[in-house]
């Protein structure tokens, strides 16, 4: 099933704290958002890429494309202050594909398969995401004192990609605009218009490089799935 992805990139990794947005960071020698567009250029049923970046950024995208050889073209557009903000940019200038995907540029272990299952989902329920259950304990606090035990059975930490029908995002993201909403993920703006959005079981592998100890697990996850192609 075909769809187009919006990769928010334009973010600047003040959490990283690498002096450079961490989408410029080596793993295996290869930059994040290299691994991260890889998986999208090697799909047949992704029809287009839009990359959301920051202007000071796109010399350097432009030489990344270039001296990785993208096969696929992939369309540059602006983004904004927030990540929100960077995304309606992107999705603006989607056209065609019924489905589109959101996909964060700082999660480079997203797997083919769960993309798959993801695009399947939007296309029968209009919204989707991957998301995997919670695994610690997860309390409410105020002021270093706790509020309150969350039951657990029922909370799931939300990745990207996310799917949409295009319509429906649009739309999402118009209203949460002129309202004045910003939420952390797109499903979020979607949900206040009371539409569902399905679950899709994801990795526990496909994390956000936010912080530097995530670079320590990506090294660990590169080297697992080395092994596994041996
Ligand atoms: N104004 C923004 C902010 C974020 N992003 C992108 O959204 C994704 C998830 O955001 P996050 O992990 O918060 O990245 P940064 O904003 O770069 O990190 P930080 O908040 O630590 O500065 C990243 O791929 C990031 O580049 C974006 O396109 N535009
Ligand atoms: C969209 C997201 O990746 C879902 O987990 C996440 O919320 C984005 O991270 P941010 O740190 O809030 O930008």
């Amino acid at each position: 099933m075909k769809y187009q992805v919006v990769i928010p990139a334009a973010g600047q990794g003040k959490r990283m704290n690498a002096g450079k947005n961490k989408q410029f960071i080596e793993l295996k020698k290869i930059p994040v958002i290299v691994h991260t567009l890889r998986v999208f250029e090697h799909d047949p049923d992704c029809n287009g890429i839009i990359l959301v970046i920051n202007k000071d950024d796109k010399p350097e995208f432009i030489k990344l494309i270039d001296t990785y050889r993208m096969k696929k073209k992939v369309q540059l557009i602006q983004g904004g202050a927030e990540r929100q903000h960077s995304v309606y940019n992107g999705l603006k200038s989607a056209k065609g594909e019924e489905i589109v995907l959101i996909h964060d540029g700082a999660r480079p272990f997203v797997k083919q398969e769960r993309i798959q299952e993801l695009v399947q989902a939007a296309y029968e329920h209009g919204a989707a995401t991957v998301a995997v259950p919670v695994k610690d304990t997860i309390k409410r606090v105020y002021e270093y004192e706790v509020s309150e035990t969350v039951e657990r059975s029922s909370l799931w930490a939300i990745q990207t990609p996310q799917a949409f029908r295009l319509s429906l995002i649009l739309h999402a993201h118009r209203k949460a605009a002129e309202e004045s909403f910003l939420g952390t993920d797109d499903c979020s703006l979607v949900e206040r218009l009371n539409e569902k959005v399905k679950i899709i079981t994801g990795d526990y592998t496909n994390i956000k490089l936010t912080t530097p100890d995530d670079l320590l697990i990506a090294k660990a996850i590169m080297e697992s799935e080395r092994g596994e192609t041996k």
